[in-house]
């Protein structure tokens, strides 16, 4: 487990961490990375050569708890291009803190990766919308009550060895050219993603009536309780983001959600993201090796 609650992750743990995954896994340094939220697992399957190290079993890594997150770390390719997968996720509600939920993205770093793809289960706030849809996140509010980067702030972090700033912007947090490509691609395979405002909440229970009101006002489209702090953390060591929604549940007064009903919408959408995000893999890699 990890020990340190306020602490960025030290150069000893992440090397640590590292360390162990090579013992398992010795082909090339994944590029990209990708978080599977709930239900979101069947994106594993389009992975190529894959090789799984369960969570329990990696040092500094927390366990997962929530049904629909299988809880291990996959290796291997897609469409060729070399990834690293969460397959299920930390959330703060299961009692993790923010820098314990957001290990793995630092771990996803310091191997390689430039670039990660972060996807999420959500209640979809938006009434023009139906379950299935598929949102790319263009920007974020955080509910949660929580900073993953409260605390120290070391001259340059254990992740990287540029500066990593005190105060990072976040004005392009879903980087807005790998947005594009994503949408293009969709757009090529027949899918109409939207575009929208994620807000994150603590959970782990659903909102109310009024909360889901108030949350349309300041201008969600969508909400669940994850994400936002992977992607602060990517932010701030250097990570460019894709975020994706898959809208699981209507959010409306006098419709109960229920968790079993969020897997089943996830799982379904399923298919439209392995293709999606299978067929971004090299278009975004291009992206990133061109800047
Ligand atoms: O965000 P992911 O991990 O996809 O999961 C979403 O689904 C769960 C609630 O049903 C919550 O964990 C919420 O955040
Ligand atoms: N609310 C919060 N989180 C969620 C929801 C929801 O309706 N659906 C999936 N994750």
């Amino acid at each position: 487990m990890q020990t340190s609650l306020v602490e960025n992750p030290s150069v000893a743990q992440l090397d640590e961490t590292l360390n162990f995954l090579r013992t398992k896994y010795s082909g090339p340094a994944p590029v990209l990375g990708v978080v599977l939220g709930s239900g979101l697992s069947g994106v594993a399957n389009a992975i190529d050569n894959k090789i799984a190290v369960p969570y329990a079993e990696i040092p500094h890594f927390v366990r997962s708890t929530v049904a629909g997150h299988a809880g291990q770390l996959l290796f291997g390719t897609l469409e060729g291009v070399p990834v690293v997968c969460m397959q299920g996720r930390f959330h703060l509600y299961e009692g993790y803190t923010a820098k314990q939920a957001t290990y793995p993205i630092c771990v996803m770093k310091k191997l390689g990766c430039k670039a990660v793809i972060v996807s999420n289960a959500a209640g979809c706030l938006n009434t023009s919308w139906r379950v299935g849809d598929i949102m790319l996140i263009a920007d974020h509010i955080n509910l949660q009550g929580q900073n993953p980067l409260i605390g120290p702030n070391p001259r340059a972090c254990a992740t990287s060895p540029e500066q990593c700033a005190r105060f990072p912007d976040m004005s392009n947090c879903y980087d807005k050219e790998l947005r594009d490509i994503v949408t293009r691609v969709a757009s090529s395979q027949g899918t109409n993603t939207r575009e929208g405002v994620y807000v994150a909440l603590s959970g782990p229970s659903y909102e109310t009536a009024a909360e889901h009101r108030f949350l349309r006002i300041i201008g969600a489209d969508c909400v669940g309780m994850s994400t936002v702090c992977e992607v602060i953390v990517a932010r701030h060591i250097g990570m460019k983001v894709v975020g994706l929604s898959v809208q699981t549940n209507m959010c409306m007064p006098g419709v109960a959600t229920c968790h079993e009903e969020v897997i089943e919408a996830g799982n379904k959408a399923g298919r439209a993201m392995v293709e999606l995000v299978k067929a971004s893999a090299r278009p975004i890699l291009a992206s990133l090796e061109k800047n």
